[in-house]
């Protein structure tokens, strides 16, 4: 069942956001949130007596079809351009492109739950859809509540094994990227995507720090920590089902070359993606499903 707005609790608002794209708004008394239909892409989050966790750009599209530049997209069924030849653009897949319906919203003890889903046929209006043939039915749950849990549901609907990635892209405001730490990865091995860097795994060593652009996969199941010493906050990534963990920020020639990015923005977030990617793509038999969790929690 698709949810209407009758069917919904006094704290969530279903409504017309930015470029007419239909957008959630959860109001309760431990946080506020915003999650946009196409894409089941959150876009906001701020806790009770916080500042807003979750990162946007003010420079971001919001067009049918166009990815949100924020939020926490959802990269399926590939990540980046993907590893196998004839993936269409853009990046990323074509689920944070289409329309999810969204099914349930729900609110328990004071934190409201949205369900939303999508299938390979709600997607085939997108035309990147056609590059990746196979049935599917995702599930996102994301609840706003103290902590934002966000999970993503793959089940595998038809008659040939399936083997996709994914990513929960999260973008993290922070006062100043160039003194904030991503703790928790010390030790982990990573492929260093930024322009100039080689093919071979690297192994981190002590906090990640930022001090150009910054694009890793590291193989990781940890919780990473954003350590933000100018706002005097630490906000905690936890996952489940997870292999890999992406630390992205674009830096000032990135930033520029982005049209839907602002010049100066770059300072204020940083990513961290909670992912299954490149060698730890995830693989479905018939009937199979996989679910990706994160878990963000927010501390002084
Ligand atoms: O511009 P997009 O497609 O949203 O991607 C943003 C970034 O997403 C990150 O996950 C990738 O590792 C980067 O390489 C990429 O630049």
């Amino acid at each position: 069942m698709t949810s209407t707005a009758a069917d919904l609790p006094e704290s969530v608002t279903l409504a017309e956001g930015e470029g007419g794209l239909p957008v959630v708004r959860v109001a309760t008394a431990l946080a506020t949130g915003e999650l946009y239909l196409q894409g089941a892409h959150v876009t906001a989050w701020t806790p009770a007596g916080a500042d807003p966790v979750i990162w946007m750009s003010g420079a971001s599209h919001f067009a049918p079809g166009e990815p949100i530049r924020g939020g926490i997209p959802i990269c399926f069924p590939w990540f980046g351009p993907g590893r196998e030849p004839g993936l269409a653009p853009p990046a990323h897949g074509f689920a944070r492109l289409a329309p999810w319906r969204l099914e349930a919203a729900e609110e328990r003890d004071g934190a409201v739950t949205l369900t939303l889903r999508l299938t390979d046929a709600d997607a085939a209006g997108v035309p990147a859809a056609a590059s990746w043939p196979h049935p599917f039915t995702a599930t996102c749950t994301v609840t706003f509540g103290r902590e934002l849990t966000v999970a993503l549901t793959v089940r595998n609907t038809g008659p040939e094994e399936i083997s996709y990635e994914e990513a929960l892209h999260t973008y993290l405001a922070v006062s100043d990227v160039r003194t904030t730490t991503v703790d928790g990865l010390d030790g982990a091995t990573y492929l260093d995507k930024a322009p100039g860097a080689g093919p071979d795994l690297l192994t981190q060593e002590g906090e990640v720090t930022f001090t150009g652009e910054t694009d890793r996969v590291y193989a990781s199941t940890a919780t990473a920590v954003v350590v933000d010493e100018g706002a005097g906050r630490r906000i905690g990534v936890d996952k489940d089902g997870s292999a890999n963990t992406v630390v992205w920020n674009p830096w000032v020639d990135k930033a520029a070359a982005m049209p839907d990015y602002g010049d100066d923005e770059w300072p204020s977030m940083v990513c961290v993606e909670t992912a299954n990617a490149l060698g730890d793509a995830v693989v479905l038999a018939l009937g199979e499903e996989h679910t990706t969790t994160a878990r963000i929690t927010v501390t002084r």
